[in-house]
């Protein structure tokens, strides 16, 4: 199946979702006109990370971005994977995940599962806990944040639902975009899926944000990988590249899991 994806490679507004809500809709529509199956922007877009601020400026249970992104993806007809946004849900603050499909309807929610401590996530924001799952054109995909990539464990526990592509929204600093595209490649070839990775740009008051999004193949060639600008980039994958790796080398069919912990 042909599957065509959009980067929104977008810089964050520190601390101002008003300024981040506005800036979406161009890249959506720009997507559409690219005739994207999905468009999918980077994590925490909506403040940045003005931890600090959570209380005044989460979104209260993700209800404006549920209502902006559901009647985006209907006006445009296409998936929108909404990265991440802070969210106030029950006392707390999640790193979320919205995925809305062309009929405007919720397909599934992701929360951060791994809080990176180096920027402090630990001390304002809660874990989730869940799998996400839903498919484009019938071909699974599953999703994770940022951080979650440094886990491989995490990422073959959601690719062992026949997931043949796995979206990553980052907000990855600068310095360490060498070691993001090559955990990205190994992810991609570990569980023999397509990796579509979508960074942030621009600088908050303690990063300069690298970009570098990218797409991987099952082999962990990087298909596309943009710079440090923001920008919107689109391209076509073939998914049955997964059946031919896994078809050639039967990971998922070899593995031993009664001896791993
Ligand atoms: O793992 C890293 O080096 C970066 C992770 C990160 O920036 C995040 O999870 O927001």
């Amino acid at each position: 199946m042909k599957i065509t994806i959009s980067l929104a490679q977008m810089d964050i507004a520190f601390g101002e979702p008003t300024k981040n809500f506005a800036q979406i809709e161009p890249y959506i529509k720009q997507a559409a006109a690219a005739h994207a199956d999905i468009v999918v922007f980077p994590e925490m877009w909506n403040t940045g990370y003005d931890l600090t601020r959570f209380s005044a400026i989460a979104d209260p249970d993700g209800q404006q971005t549920r209502q902006l992104l559901s009647g985006l993806a209907k006006k445009y007809q296409l998936i929108i994977h909404g990265g991440s946004v802070a969210i106030a849900q029950n006392g707390a603050f999640f790193n979320t995940t919205y995925i809305y499909g062309p009929d405007g309807k919720l397909m599934t929610t992701y929360q951060k599962v791994h809080l990176f401590g180096l920027m402090k996530e630990d001390q304002y924001l809660a874990a989730g806990h869940e799998e996400d799952h839903f498919a484009i054109k019938g071909i699974n995909a599953t999703s994770v944040i940022c951080y979650d990539i440094r886990f491989p464990e995490w990422l073959r526990t959601l690719s062992l639902d026949d997931s043949r592509v796995i979206f990553v929204p980052a907000e990855w600093p600068t310095s360490r975009i060498p070691q993001f595209r090559r955990l990205l490649a190994a992810r991609a070839i570990e569980n023999q899926s397509f990796v579509v990775a979508v960074n942030r740009v621009g600088n908050d008051p303690d990063n300069p944000f690298g970009g570098h999004s990218g797409v991987y193949n099952p082999m962990g060639d990087e298909l596309v990988t943009l710079d440090d600008q923001p920008q919107l980039k689109t391209i076509q994958i073939e998914t049955s590249e997964t059946d031919d790796a896994r078809g050639f080398m039967p990971v998922f069919a070899d593995r031993r899991p009664e001896l791993y912990r």
